[in-house]
């Protein structure tokens, strides 16, 4: 069963076998067909001789390309079941029979293929009789024997690279369920998908695609023309060529127009393309749970909102205008080419199998070398965040050394992919330029001898120099297309690099869903936990809450104390469905908050944190950022929270800046900041993490008058950092170790001597400590009545 999970890179040794056989195969088929008119074909076949025709050569390639073909997928078949068990007899045995087949075929063609060759370059060499075959028949013997050479190679390395298989397998299945979902997840991220991207510019992308078809109208035309220039000055008048020119001139500019229309076409889409994948990214990203964003950092996801994207933005505009272009091209060369003569263009085309794997080759290797690139200008870009978001403690602590050495770690990485990428690129644009300009001297050469026949014989016979000039002119054309759409491969596998993790993160579900559900008609705030146990996703290993139990009646106030890391602020989260109980529920008027709508209870509930996170906007849009309110509401809010006073001091009042997370701004002025933004909601239920922040006397007092008067007509959950604090409240909840250890009011809870008296005692010694920071292992002293007694004495 597990062999069906597979799943296996395409560039892997099966591929590239059958692609060689495939290319083969239509090579040598091509270069029969190429090889002459019909007559001639029909004598290739009629009056077939080992020197004189390559018919069989075309059917071998055929015939090995349908065999083989099937072999080597076969051959990869048997390899994976190896895997899973090697020692099966019959799977060993034909899995051994394929691997013979595929090198006695191999080599049989290759034997067969030099054989022809020889005897060929004998009869040329030796026997003066010997009327020479067509070229592209020639050329059909060189290729035949070159691919059955590497074909031959490809078929003995065989077990080297099936048994790479045993490395992706292994990967596979080392990999936990969410490296499973990636894989699966980069399957999906195909071209096919990647174009659908361009789907809703259609309109844009097809003008583009008409500008492109007169432009590469107008650029296929002008090498025909540059031979009738050609031969009108050789063998016609003046004005031929002026009239010839001045067409020529005429196909320039108006593929010059078409030439800007597409350029402006496919860029704009491109634009248009990338803010939309930007939008649908940022919408993906943002609804997810809060668990998500506790594994992934947050440098990593604006790297691929930003850089990401942008890879994608010409991939699937400009670029594919590029490959319809250029394979335009190409094919209405070839086609005018074949028009003016038939075996240049064979003699042509020979290189091409030559040039389209070398191109395949260099785009998969690029496309690895790539995605390590982003990867690591990725890895770079989180660094960069986290040390200039957290510059204060960077600085305080002397860390800007180890910033820039992990800073510089991480681009020292993305330079050494460069490094690689560079030698490739020139490596191959290296080869190419050999290839190319290879198959261009050939094809002089081939032309120049038609010309010289064409002279010698008195215009019967072979082409003018007109004609050898368009050609050559083609030639140029070809090979330039050649060259770009193989570097537009490198570009595409790139895009494919950063469309895995785009749509892997577009595609992901979020586990706990942010709308859809239940709205209440009328909501009392009414709040339970009914035996609920909780493990954060990130450390599943540690349960946080296990079996908590408790409910608020709408209006009452219950403070949450207890040992640091007990689980209070996790009880917090689960009320903002933040997070959801691995088992039991959490309701809300007797209703589980997995029914209810996100969007509804939200808006019933706010939320004040210990260290509240303003944005860096005004202070009028941090309190209104939960509702569209008025500057009345604004202002009565922030009365309310006392902080109108202050904001009014400000040169620019409710418009004053805050600074980024309100770094403008003092801790008691944020606090204040925050309270209204909760209060602004009118929030049925109110959760308070009180600040332990030391806030300045004045600031304090201010700070817990605004929440005094927020409490007054709601259900309110803090978690209480002060004794006054804990003193109101109508229940206490100590929470340790995630269970609730003891409940009650401060004068039962302390009559009962537990673990609340222990955190009263040590408020109290600790004169104006935080209730919160008890160490468990506290002794009471003689003194403690005494303390006690103080502390319920205290107001
Ligand atoms: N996002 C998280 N991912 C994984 N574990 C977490 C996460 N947040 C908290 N924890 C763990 O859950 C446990 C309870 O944490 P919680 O913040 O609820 O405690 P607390 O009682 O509020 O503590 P404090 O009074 O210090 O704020 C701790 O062991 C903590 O390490």
């Amino acid at each position: 069963m597990a062999r069906t999970y597979y799943t296996l890179p395409w560039v892997r040794y099966t591929n590239f076998a059958r692609l060689l056989v495939f290319l083969d195969g239509c090579a040598s088929a091509a270069l029969w067909l190429t090889g002459g008119h019909d007559p001639y074909l029909e004598s290739s076949v009629l009056k077939w001789t080992i020197t004189g025709s390559v018919f069989e050569l075309a059917c071998i390639g055929i015939i090995k390309m349908l065999l083989l073909f099937h072999a080597f997928a076969k051959l990869e078949d048997f390899a994976l079941a190896m895997l899973e068990d090697p020692y099966v007899p019959r799977i060993v045995a034909t899995k051994r029979n394929l691997h013979a087949f595929t090198i006695a075929l191999s080599l049989a063609s290759l034997v067969y293929a030099s054989i022809k060759g020889g005897l060929v370059l004998n009869a040329i060499l030796n026997h003066p009789e010997y009327a020479p075959m067509h070229i592209t028949y020639n050329v059909s013997v060189i290729s035949a024997v070159a691919f059955s050479l590497v074909e031959f190679v490809t078929a003995i390395l065989g077990p080297l690279f099936l048994r790479r298989l045993q490395i992706i397998r292994i990967k596979h299945e080392l990999t936990d369920e969410d490296e499973t979902k990636e894989k699966e997840e980069k399957k999906k991220a195909n071209l096919g998908r990647l174009f659908s991207l361009a789907k809703p510019e259609w309109l844009l992308l097809l003008v583009g695609m008409l500008g492109l078809i007169v432009a590469s109208a107008s650029s296929m035309a002008a090498p025909l023309f540059f031979g009738f220039v050609v031969d009108a000055a050789t063998h016609k008048s003046m004005s031929a060529v002026n009239s010839t020119v001045l067409v020529l001139f005429l196909i320039f500019a108006g593929g010059s127009i078409a030439s800007l229309l597409r350029s402006w076409a496919f860029t704009l889409a491109g634009y248009r393309v990338v803010c939309r994948i930007r939008r649908d990214l940022f919408a993906a990203i943002i609804r997810q749970e809060v668990a998500f964003f506790d594994i992934n950092r947050t440098g990593e996801l604006t790297n691929r909102l930003s850089s990401d994207t942008a890879v994608l933005q010409n991939a699937v505009t400009v670029n594919i205008s590029m490959l319809v272009r250029y394979l335009f091209q190409i094919l209405g060369s070839i086609i005018i080419m074949f028009t003016q003569s038939a075996a240049l263009t064979g003699v042509l085309l020979s290189v091409v199998p030559i040039v389209a794997i070398g191109a395949v080759q260099y785009g998969n290797f690029v496309k690895d070398i790539r995605k390590n690139f982003q990867d690591a200008l990725g890895s770079a870009g989180t660094v960069a965040e986290e040390s200039i978001s957290s510059i204060r403690t960077v600085r305080s602590f002397r860390g800007e050394p180890k910033s820039q050495a992990s800073y510089d770690k991480e681009v020292a990485l993305s330079y050494k992919y460069g490094k690689s990428l560079a030698v490739l690129t020139g490596v191959f644009n290296g080869l190419i330029g050999i290839i190319s300009q290879g198959a261009i001297a050939l094809v002089l050469w081939y032309g120049g001898k038609l010309v010289h026949l064409n002279v010698t014989t008195g215009g019967t016979q072979g082409i003018s120099v007109g004609i050898l000039t368009a050609f050559m002119l083609y030639t140029l054309n070809v090979a330039m297309a050649f060259a770009f759409l193989a570097s537009l491969y490198g570009d595409f596998m790139q895009a494919v690099g950063a469309s895995i993790r785009i749509f892997a993160l577009m595609d992901r579900q979020p586990e706990v869903s942010n709308e859809g559900g239940q709205h209440l008609m009328e909501f009392n705030g009414e709040l339970e936990f009914e035996d609920v146990h909780f493990k954060y996703p990130s450390r599943p290993e540690n349960e946080v809450l296990k079996g908590v139990s408790f409910d608020m009646k709408p209006g009452q106030v219950m403070a949450l104390v207890g040992p640091s890391g007990g689980g209070k602020s996790t009880i917090v989260n689960l009320i903002e469905r933040f997070y959801e109980p691995t088992s039991g529920s959490v309701k809300l008027d007797g209703v589980s908050l997995s029914e209810l709508d996100p969007m509804f209870f939200r808006r019933k509930i706010s939320m004040v944190s210990q260290e509240p996170s303003l944005f860096a906007c005004s202070i009028k849009d941090n309190i209104a950022y939960g509702k569209d309110a008025t500057d009345e509401e604004i202002e009565q809010a922030a009365r309310m929270a006392n902080a109108h006073d202050f904001i009014t001091s400000f040169e620019e009042g409710y418009k004053t800046l805050v600074g980024e997370r309100g770094v403008r701004l003092s801790g008691g002025q944020k606090q204040r900041v925050a309270i209204a933004r909760a209060l602004i909601m009118d929030p049925k239920i109110l959760l308070l993490d009180e600040a332990t922040s030391a806030l300045d006397a004045e600031s304090e007092h201010l700070v817990q008058e605004a929440i005094d008067r927020a409490m007054v007509g709601r259900t309110v959950l803090i978690i209480a950092h002060r004794l006054s604090t804990v003193r109101n409240a109508s229940q206490v909840l100590v929470i340790n170790h995630g269970r609730i250890a003891e409940k009650g009011t401060h004068d039962e809870l302390v009559g009962k001597g537990g673990i609340y008296k222990k955190l009263v005692l040590r408020q109290l010694s600790a004169a104006g400590g935080a209730i919160n920071t008890i160490p468990e292992d506290l002794i009471l002293d003689d003194e403690t009545d005494e303390v006690i007694e103080l502390a319920n004495g205290l107001d």
